[in-house]
C-alpha cells in the first residue's frame, strides 16, 4: 500500500496537473478537439492504472501508444498548443498590481484607474437605440497586447461621446473591436479570435463569436451591441452573462472590474 502515501509535493503536483487540464479543457471546449482530448485523458488514466496494478503487457502496449501518440498530438493540436502558449506568455505575472489584484489585496486602493463603466454602458445603450453595432473588450489581468497589434493603437480616456463616435457606422474606426485598459481606449479596429464553440446559437454572428473567443482565451470581459436587435450582451469567461436591467449590468461590471 506504499503507493497510497501522499506527500505535500504530491498534492501540489495533482493540483498543478488539475489546473493544466482545466486550461487545456477551456481551450478545446466546444471544438471537435474536445472529443480527442477526452479520449487521450481516458487512455492516459487507463495506462497509469495498468502501471499501478503492474499489468505489464497492457501497460507496455499503452505506453508505446502514448509515446508515439505525442508526436501525432502535436500535429493534431497545433492550433490549440499555439493558443495555449499565447495564453501563458501573455499573462502579465510581472505586474505587482495585477498580481495583488488576483488576491484583491489592493481593492479600492485609490491609485488604480477605476474603469468608467457607467459611461461605457450609457454609450452601449445609446448605440443600441440607434441600432449601431459595437464590440468593446475591457482588460482585467491578462495582457491583451497580442491582439492589439491587429488594430490601430490610441490613447484616449474613456468617455461616452468618443465611444459612440468610434462605432458610428461611417466612422473609419467602427469595424472590429475597441480595447479598454485602465479606463483608457488603447486600440480600435482590433480583430479578435473567433470562438469555435458549436453551442452558440446561430442567430449570433461573428461579432458575438469574437467576444466569446477573446473571453475564452483571456480573463477580459466584453460588451457587444447588436446591430440587428440593439441589445447589449455582457460576455465573460466565454459565455453570455445574463442580466435583467441596466442596474444589474452596472453592478456586474462594478464587481468584475474592481
Ligand atoms: N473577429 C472579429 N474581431 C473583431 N470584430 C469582428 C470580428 N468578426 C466580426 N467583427 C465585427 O462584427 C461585424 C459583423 O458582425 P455580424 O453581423 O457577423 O455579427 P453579429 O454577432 O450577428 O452581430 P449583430 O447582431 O450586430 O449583427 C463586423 O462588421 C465587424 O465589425
Amino acid at each position: 500500500m506504499s503507493f497510497l502515501e501522499l506527500r505535500i509535493l504530491d498534492i501540489i503536483d495533482i493540483l498543478l496537473v488539475a489546473i493544466l487540464l482545466y486550461y487545456v479543457y477551456r481551450l478545446v471546449k466546444g471544438s471537435a478537439a474536445i472529443n480527442i482530448f477526452i479520449g487521450i485523458v481516458i487512455i492516459y488514466l487507463v495506462w497509469k492504472l495498468t502501471q499501478l496494478l503492474q499489468m505489464e503487457m497492457l501497460s507496455s502496449i499503452l505506453g508505446q501508444f502514448i509515446g508515439a501518440g505525442m508526436f501525432a498530438l502535436i500535429v493534431v493540436f497545433q492550433q490549440e498548443i499555439r493558443k495555449f502558449l499565447l495564453m501563458v506568455g501573455s499573462t502579465n505575472f510581472g505586474s505587482r498590481r495585477n498580481f495583488l489584484r488576483q488576491f484583491k489585496f489592493n481593492k479600492n486602493n485609490g491609485n488604480q484607474l477605476e474603469t468608467d463603466f457607467k459611461s461605457i454602458i450609457k454609450a452601449c445603450q445609446k448605440m443600441g437605440q440607434n441600432n449601431t453595432g459595437a464590440l468593446i473588450v475591457i482588460k482585467r489581468n491578462t495582457s491583451l497586447d497580442f491582439i492589439k497589434s491587429s488594430g490601430d493603437s490610441m490613447r484616449i480616456k474613456v468617455n461616452q461621446p468618443i465611444i459612440e463616435s468610434v462605432f458610428y457606422p461611417n466612422s473609419p474606426l467602427h469595424d472590429g473591436a475597441m480595447i479598454i485598459e485602465d479606463n483608457t481606449i488603447t486600440a480600435t479596429r482590433v480583430i479578435l479570435p473567433v470562438s469555435n464553440d458549436r453551442n452558440i446559437p446561430l442567430r449570433f454572428g461573428l461579432r458575438h463569436r469574437a467576444a466569446i473567443g477573446i473571453t475564452e482565451k483571456t480573463d477580459a470581459v466584453a460588451l457587444v451591441v447588436s446591430e440587428e436587435t440593439g441589445h447589449t450582451s455582457y460576455i465573460k469567461d466565454g459565455s453570455f452573462d445574463l442580466y435583467d436591467d441596466l442596474e444589474e449590468l452596472e453592478k456586474k461590471l462594478e464587481e468584475d472590474l474592481s
